[in-house]
């Protein structure tokens, strides 16, 4: 059986087992790994259950003590290596994730640097992480404060960035002298388990990094384990709202630590005073990255009426000339939805903005498998399921408004708050309303925000934390007050 998988040039990160204290281990039962654009089988992988989480939940602690105890200097050497190999393997690690993803091959590699940023950032932040002294109150007391690894950590990650949702959070893990236990999605674990190999050749020690591989009836399972068990003293989750609620609920009985990065419905506004070719470019970048399959991919457009008409038109003849295919085809800008629910939600929500008024201007159509054409559909209103609901595919609906006022109370009229996006070059005007959006993030005049440099995450339902930025490593420690007594004066 030929797949895109037997081109790569180091066939040992092809994993059809899972990682667990060092260990390749398997099961008794399998599922398998389909590529999204054909359908096609490109492995087998061990359907884990709860008692292989325990297992790797038990490695994990009893590894521990020893990567705490090492300087935060000789972890971030291994990580070092770690980042290293996986630049180096790039193409294979790409192609693993077109692959199993469907994202065109040329973001793949985008995201092997994207997810590489996070391991070389807080191998340095681990070696800045700071304690205090404090001006006592005291003369017979000094005060002390001490930025500790918090314990052994748990990683549930989604399909759309199977590499980059894994090392932002396990690198500031690894970086505080934390364990982790990683359970990826369903959909995409042979990149996690790729990474999983060049883990063990850069050197973690056995029990440090785990895998845990499962379809989506197990990894329920799986979930369960990680959210009772008192040893996981931090569960960090990337995916949906629904799904951080129900870890959220899980998590509280054993009052574990939280990291939620969650759902989003991003607003991109432009106003009369914006380069409107410039917000044309950015509404591309913001709105069809992965096929439109990202949390902080524009969900709502929303232009103002002086500039309404020319920003759809120019928008349209770019989506228009975008190219649509698999992911391995060179020039491919538009590649595979995910699978069938993603593109009955997508043409769902499409047929529902032209059955309430909605202007067709490109798309609108599947085109073959599971290759939507992006869309851009003009004279969008409130009452449509796209102003709501997280489309996940390559669909613009684009709002009008009038007044700035009503564009921040559009944009802020949602229960998430990740990303979002403006476009003005009055200097008041986007002090007034970066200030205003609801949002963790806001891109001013650009359409591309994410950088490991940078704090990732939203308020309200879209999670809680931050991920990147020296902010990243907060989540994985611990704050222990030292107060030492007894001093008497000379
Ligand atoms: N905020 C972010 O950084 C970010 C990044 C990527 C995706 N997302 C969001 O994720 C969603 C799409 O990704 P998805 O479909 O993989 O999300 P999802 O929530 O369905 O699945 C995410 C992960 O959770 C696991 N999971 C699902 N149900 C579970 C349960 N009951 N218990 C334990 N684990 C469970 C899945 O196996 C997968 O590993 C979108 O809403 C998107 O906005 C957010
Ligand atoms: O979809 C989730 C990712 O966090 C998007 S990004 O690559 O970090 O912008």
């Amino acid at each position: 059986m030929t797949t895109p998988l037997n081109e790569l040039r180091d066939p040992a990160l092809l994993k059809n087992q899972a990682y667990v204290d060092g260990a390749w281990v398997d099961a008794a039962s399998h599922f398998a790994v389909n590529d999204p654009a054909t359908g096609q089988t490109l492995a087998q992988v061990p359907n884990l259950d709860g008692a292989a989480a325990e297992a790797a939940i038990a490695a994990a602690n009893q590894a521990w003590p020893a990567w705490r105890d090492k300087t935060a200097k000789e972890r971030a050497a291994v990580l070092l290596r770690w980042h290293r190999l996986i630049l180096d393997h790039t193409e294979d690690l790409a192609r693993l994730m077109t692959a199993e993803q469907g994202k065109p091959l040329g973001e793949a590699r985008g995201e092997v640097a994207y997810a590489a940023s996070f391991v070389d950032w807080f191998a340095e932040e681990g070696r800045r992480v700071y304690g205090e002294t404090i001006p006592t109150h005291d003369r017979s007391k000094r005060l002390m404060v001490l930025k500790q690894p918090i314990g052994v950590c748990a990683a549930i990650t989604p399909w759309n960035f199977p590499l980059a949702m894994i090392t932002r959070k396990v690198a500031p893990a690894l970086a505080a002298g934390c364990p982790v236990v990683i359970k990826p999605a369903e959909q995409t674990p042979l990149s996690a388990l790729a990474l999983a190999e060049l883990a063990a050749r850069a050197g973690f020690p056995a029990g440090i990094f785990n895998v845990l591989t499962a379809d989506g009836a197990n990894s329920i399972a799986i979930g369960k384990v990680l959210c009772d068990s008192p040893v996981v003293r931090h569960l960090s989750f990337t995916g949906s709202t629904e799904v951080g609620r129900i870890l959220m609920r899980q998590c509280a009985p054993s009052i574990k630590k939280l990291s939620l990065e969650l759902g989003g419905n991003a607003p991109f506004i432009v106003f009369n005073d914006a380069d409107v070719d410039a917000a044309v470019e950015g509404a591309l970048a913001a709105k069809y990255r992965n096929a439109g399959q990202t949390c902080v991919c524009v969900n709502r457009f929303y232009v103002q009426d002086g500039v309404y008409e020319t920003f759809v038109t120019r928008l349209a003849q770019k989506v228009a000339a975008l190219k649509v295919g698999n992911g391995f085809e060179p020039e491919v800008q538009v590649a595979t939805l995910i699978d069938d629910q993603a593109v009955a939600k997508v043409a769902e929500h499409v047929q529902d903005a032209l059955a309430k008024g909605g202007r067709l201007l490109t798309g609108g159509e599947l085109l073959k498998g599971r290759l939507y054409a992006p869309t851009v559909i003009a004279d969008a209103t409130p009452d449509m399921r796209c102003a709501r609901e997280e489309t996940f595919g390559p669909v613009a609906p684009v709002f009008r408004f009038h007044t700035e006022a009503e564009a921040i109370a559009l944009a802020n009229d949602t229960e998430f708050g990740l990303a979002s996006y403006f476009y003005s070059r009055d200097m008041g005007r986007i002090f007034r309303v970066g200030e205003a959006l609801e949002y963790g993030m806001v891109g001013v005049n650009t359409g591309l925000i994410s950088t490991a440099e940078a704090p990732f995450g939203g308020v309200k339902q879209s999670g809680l934390g931050r991920e990147g930025s020296h902010h990243g490593i907060d989540d994985y420690l611990e704050v222990k007050y030292l107060c030492l007594g007894g001093i008497q004066a000379a």
